[in-house]
């Protein structure tokens, strides 16, 4: 007969299992012993020889595999009392063509300590492996679509329209538009409405990375790149966002050499990692955004002009919010809904005078300012209004603006006849107009305050916490 290479001669399979430091036994239906290990036989003070053929029962304390052969269940990682140590064991039954022929039994610890030194080591390293997929898989998928993007301004629709009509082209866009003007929200979009939403989005900020980090994060190492560098690498940003879409988030504040380092691998479709020799292929999309004025810059020579019109293929201008006031109560409105299930707190409304000052205020922040304004009223409001004495000194005392703003919105805004604040928030809007005027006539001495209102250090000082009054 011609031996078949690939294949195990018999002689050898005893062998391995005398080499395997596991504890092996194999019994008929009857829980005879056909077969055991060396190492078994050795903690049993036995010999194979001794053991083959008798009951399992006979030769091993408390063996259930005569049980096993019965019942045709496995029993995986039972605790096994033999010789006064606790050992895990599992117990599989045997089949052979459809019927049961025995079971095999092996020994995985040897006592109790053994598995827990095994389940400690490994228990948290499964734990970190869990934390680390749900959190790139919430971080890599888009959480807004083209809907949450609020407003009926003109500037603000074309520059909607324009990113929904390119969300499935490969071109690269280039977001325009203040801090807080919701960049971020126009790239989500994008990726959610394009047939890239099934791979990553990778978000990267380009002005928090430190300069001497930003080529690894964006490319990834080799292992032994540099000092520190992981054991066996680690895959950069780009690599994460393969088939997907990177959005390169401020972008005007990348270093000058790292520019010319991005543009090689826009233009060539490959990277390679730090300290790394092959040319790794990519397949990205690059979403890039930025507060600046990246053509002064250029003209500066402060950005790579090549660069700048690779990034530049579409580009979306986003108002800033000053320039679309008009969409202030809507947006206002949804923040306020958002706040609503953040805090579990129904119903919140502002009256006509906040939102009458809300359109006075210049808005450097955009909506990110305008959320934290919302924010911050809704945790110092103890009924639903959110009123004048709600809102931070700086947004109380502006001067001039538009005084009559007539735009509800969905229940929003009060009119002036449903206009019945609770008597609490009556009481609380009266407070706090005390409270600034007095703090002003004594240019903020709030000892000199407390006693103009006669009331005591202490309860001046937590109304002062409660209405937000530095
Ligand atoms: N049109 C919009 N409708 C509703 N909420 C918005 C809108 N635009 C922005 N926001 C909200 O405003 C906040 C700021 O938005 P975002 O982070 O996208 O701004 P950004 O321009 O990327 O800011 P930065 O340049 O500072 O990173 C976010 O919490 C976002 O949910």
């Amino acid at each position: 007969m011609v031996a078949n290479k690939n294949r195990i001669p018999d002689k050898w399979f005893e062998e391995i299992l005398n080499v395997a430091t596991e504890w092996i036994v194999v019994v008929n239906v009857q829980g005879e012993i056909l077969y055991i290990n060396k190492a078994y036989c050795e903690f049993l003070h036995t010999t194979v020889e001794q053991a083959i053929g008798r009951s399992v029962q006979e030769v091993i304390e408390n063996s259930r595999m005569h049980i096993v052969t019965q019942t045709g269940q496995a029993e995986v990682a039972s605790i096994h009392f033999i010789k006064g140590n606790e050992m895990i064991a599992n117990r599989y039954p045997l089949y052979v063509d459809n019927e049961l022929v025995g079971a095999v039994g092996t020994v995985m610890f040897r006592n109790a300590k053994d598995w827990l030194a095994y389940s400690e080591k490994i228990q948290p390293l499964l734990e970190e492996l869990n934390y680390y997929k749900k959190k790139l898989e919430h971080e890599s998928e888009s959480k807004y679509s083209f809907q949450d993007l609020i407003g009926d301004n003109e500037r603000f629709l074309s520059a909607k329209q324009l990113a929904e009509r390119v969300a499935n082209s490969k071109s690269a866009v280039l977001l325009l538009g203040e801090s807080g003007t919701g960049k971020e929200l126009f790239a989500h979009a994008i990726h959610q409405a394009s047939s890239r939403c099934f791979f990553p989005l990778v978000r990267v900020n380009c002005a928090s990375i430190p300069q001497q980090l930003l080529e690894s994060e964006l490319f990834g190492y080799e292992e032994g790149a540099f000092t520190g560098a992981r054991r066996g690498g680690k895959k950069g940003k780009f690599e994460l966002a393969h088939r997907g879409i990177i959005f390169l988030d401020e972008v005007g504040d990348m270093p000058l050499q790292m520019q010319s380092k991005l543009l090689r691998v826009v233009q060539e479709k490959e990277l390679e990692r730090v300290g790394g020799q092959k040319t790794i292929d990519i397949d990205v999309r690059i979403i890039a955004a930025t507060h600046r004025n990246l053509e002064e810059m250029v003209e500066k020579g402060e950005f790579r002009e090549d660069l700048y019109y690779r990034l530049n293929v579409i580009k979306v201008d986003i108002p800033p919010l000053r320039e679309r006031k008009e969409d202030l109560p809507e947006i206002a409105y949804v923040l306020l809904k958002k706040l609503e299930r953040h805090f579990h707190r129904p119903n919140l409304k502002l009256s006509n005078e906040v939102l009458q000052q809300l359109q006075k205020h210049s808005w450097p922040g955009n909506i990110r300012e305008l959320e934290n304004v919302l924010e911050r009223a809704v945790n110092i409001l103890d009924g639903q209004t959110i009123l004048l004495s709600h809102l931070p000194l700086y947004l109380q005392d502006l001067e001039g603006g538009n005084q009559d703003i007539k735009k509800e919105s969905k229940g929003l805004v009060m009119t002036e006849k449903d206009e019945v604040p609770s008597l609490k928030d009556v009481v609380a809007q009266a407070e706090k107009e005390a409270i600034v005027k007095a703090l002003k006539s004594t240019n903020g001495n709030k000892q000199q305050a407390a006693k103009l209102l006669e009331i005591g250090k202490t309860s001046f000082y937590d109304k002062c916490k409660r209405y937000g009054i530095d």
